[in-house]
């Protein structure tokens, strides 16, 4: 056998999801088979209502679907529950936390899965939470309540929470919303050093010129996948170009990609 065997950090196959309620119910994936590489950042995009969010759920856990999913070569549904809170850190979109919580307190939280019940946090729980909330730049408000801060610093709040967890996989759902461009900048440094370390991080993203800074694009339209492909290729581009309808293009600035939009000829009157 040829070349370096490629490991899987989250094998999904036949994955198959539906919404609503009785007969609002509509299918929303359809037979989406997935192989997401460990120790990669992988990022998925496409339009909205593409299906984004469910495919990310789905690969978490967290919401009911046909097919399979293998986490770290475990199928998911087998795995105990502080097991695979251990090994899968999620952030989630539009998360509620309790607001009276100061923001140690909501870091601390990533830090369950790995805690005896009612036992207090060792200097390992505190360690962690200080790394990752020193990572994400929130270590000065600490004794501050979660609800006293700005949708973008609260945002990293819960990026640290995800981090604390120390998983080997991330999820992430949009988790640049609400931050400015230092702080996505920022965010960009904290998945590079997550990757570097061996982990593998898979997010959502609607900004197009970030996602394609990851190493893989998951390219979705309608409830598929229609391409899955390395960030740097060309059929990766056309694909994603594609699925915009050709209102974006992808361009190389400086020797990196940028996704621009096509603003129309016409002006409306
Ligand atoms: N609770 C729900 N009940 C019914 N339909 C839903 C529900 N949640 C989402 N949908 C529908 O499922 C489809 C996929 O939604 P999803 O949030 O996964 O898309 P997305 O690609 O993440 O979108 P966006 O880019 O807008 O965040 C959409 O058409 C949405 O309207």
């Amino acid at each position: 056998m040829t070349g370096a065997t490629k490991i899987i950090a989250i094998c999904a196959q036949s994955i198959g999801a539906s919404l609503g309620n009785g007969l609002q119910k509509q299918p929303i994936l359809h037979n989406i088979s997935l192989d997401i590489a460990a120790g990669k950042w992988t990022s998925i995009v496409g339009p909205n209502g593409a299906g984004k969010s469910t495919l990310l759920k789905c690969l978490a856990g967290v919401l009911p679907h046909s097919g399979s999913v293998a986490l770290l070569g475990q199928p998911l549904q087998s795995l105990p529950h502080r097991e695979r809170a251990r090994q899968l850190a999620w952030l989630g979109q539009n998360e509620t936390s309790a607001d009276d919580l100061t923001v140690w307190d909501v870091a601390m939280l990533g830090r369950l899965p790995h805690q005896a019940w009612l036992a207090p946090p060792s200097a390992a729980d505190h360690a962690a939470v200080e790394q990752a909330l020193r990572a994400t730049r929130a270590w000065d408000w600490r004794e501050r309540a979660l609800g006293q801060l700005s949708g973008g610093e609260r945002q990293r709040v819960l990026l640290a929470r995800a981090l604390a967890v120390q998983a080997q996989v991330l999820l992430m759902d949009e988790p640049l919303a609400n931050l400015d461009p230092p702080h996505q900048a920022d965010w960009l440094d904290v998945v590079r050093a997550l990757v570097a370390q061996g982990k593998t991080v898979v997010s959502v993203l609607h900004e197009i010129t970030m996602a394609l800074q990851a190493d893989r694009l998951v390219v979705m339209r309608q409830g598929r996948v229609t391409h899955h492909g390395a960030s740097s290729d060309a059929s990766t581009h056309e694909a994603l170009m594609d699925v915009f309808d050709r209102r974006i293009a992808v361009h190389t600035i400086d020797g990196q990609w940028v996704a621009l939009p096509q603003l129309r000829r016409e002006m409306p009157n």
